[in-house]
């Protein structure tokens, strides 16, 4: 038997860093959504007790070290699964980019072996599970659009009937979301974004409103340590992107755009000095 899950990249509308915990993560509060760039899994039941993972891109890990290994790993430990699985990743999501690939690439293995090995674990409890793999991964299990908080792991759904272009462009250097916490100064914060209006505005369908209100305090320290960032952002607002914003901890910058007829210019200006850029629609 197969199953095949799809596992979409998130962008942060709006992230803000309230402090650090004793155990090491920040609390946050992020609004999140996805778009229709997906990474496609494809589980196949085997006989033997192994998880085997393979990939058409050849720089990811294969091993323990992959998301969606240890999502596999999780579900077998916790559910008593004697059986083994076979998951082929066809990766379209930019690795350590902000956009969560490998987060939403461990959702979609907790939802597909829910329902390749008819475990019936409700929604909440797969949420749970995710969470013991990363702190954007109970998001990813859901998806849709949602007000996260705690480490992020705490979610509130959003209801959110905007509908417009992304501009997804991600420079060519590596990001550590670990080094960008790391360097992550509260007292530094100049502007603190806004959960509250930022929700009110997608759930009124304010287009405008959204855009005006994207904000995301992690920028501070990214575009300090690769100024690119905050050149691709100014390149996407004066190609005419309506608002722009890094998305998580980066590199990937992001770009909303309402008219379709906005979306070639912006995506070919970019293309000019940045090679990874896709022009998606947010998923609602
Ligand atoms: C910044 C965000 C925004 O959505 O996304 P990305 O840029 O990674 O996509 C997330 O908070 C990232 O979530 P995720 O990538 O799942 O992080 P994790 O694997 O849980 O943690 C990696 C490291 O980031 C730091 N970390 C993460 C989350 C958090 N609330 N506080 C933290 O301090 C910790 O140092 C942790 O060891
Ligand atoms: N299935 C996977 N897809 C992509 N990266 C993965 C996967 N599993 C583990 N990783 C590792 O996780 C790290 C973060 O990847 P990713 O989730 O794409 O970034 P981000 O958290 O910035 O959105 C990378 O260093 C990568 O090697």
């Amino acid at each position: 038997m197969k199953i095949y899950e799809k596992a979409p990249a998130k962008i942060n509308l709006m992230l803000d860093v309230l402090h650090k915990r004793p155990d090491g993560f920040h609390e946050v509060e992020m609004v999140m959504t996805m778009v229709d760039l997906a990474d496609r899994l494809e589980m196949s039941e085997l006989p033997r007790d192994t998880i085997i993972i393979t990939s058409q891109a050849g720089y990811i890990p294969l091993d323990e070290k992959n998301l969606a290994f240890q999502a596999a790993r999780l579900i077998k430990d916790r559910y008593d699964v004697r059986s083994g699985v076979h998951i082929h990743l066809d990766k379209k999501i930019p690795v350590a980019a902000g956009l969560a690939g490998g987060s939403s690439d461990a959702a979609a293995a907790l939802r597909g072996l829910n329902r390749l090995w008819n475990l019936n674990i409700p929604m909440q409890e797969l949420q749970e599970l995710g969470a013991e793999l990363g702190s954007d991964v109970p998001f990813c299990v859901t998806g849709g659009t949602a007000l996260a908080t705690g480490r992020g792991e705490k979610l509130a759904k959003v209801d959110n009937p905007l509908s417009c272009w992304v501009i997804l462009a991600k420079p060519p250097i590596n990001v550590s979301t670990a080094e960008v916490y790391g360097k992550f100064r509260a007292a530094e914060v100049k502007r603190h974004p806004s959960a509250e209006q930022m929700v009110k505005a997608i759930e009124a369908g304010d287009f405008g409103a959204v855009c005006e209100r994207l904000g995301n305090v992690l920028e501070d320290v990214t575009l300090k340590l690769h100024p690119q960032v905050a050149q691709l952002k100014e390149a996407m607002l004066r190609l005419g992107a309506d608002g722009a914003l890094m998305s998580g901890s980066g590199p990937t910058v992001f770009g909303l755009v309402y008219k379709e007829s906005k979306v070639a210019r912006i995506y070919n200006g970019l293309r000019g000095f940045c090679r990874e850029v896709y022009a998606v629609r947010l998923l609602t």
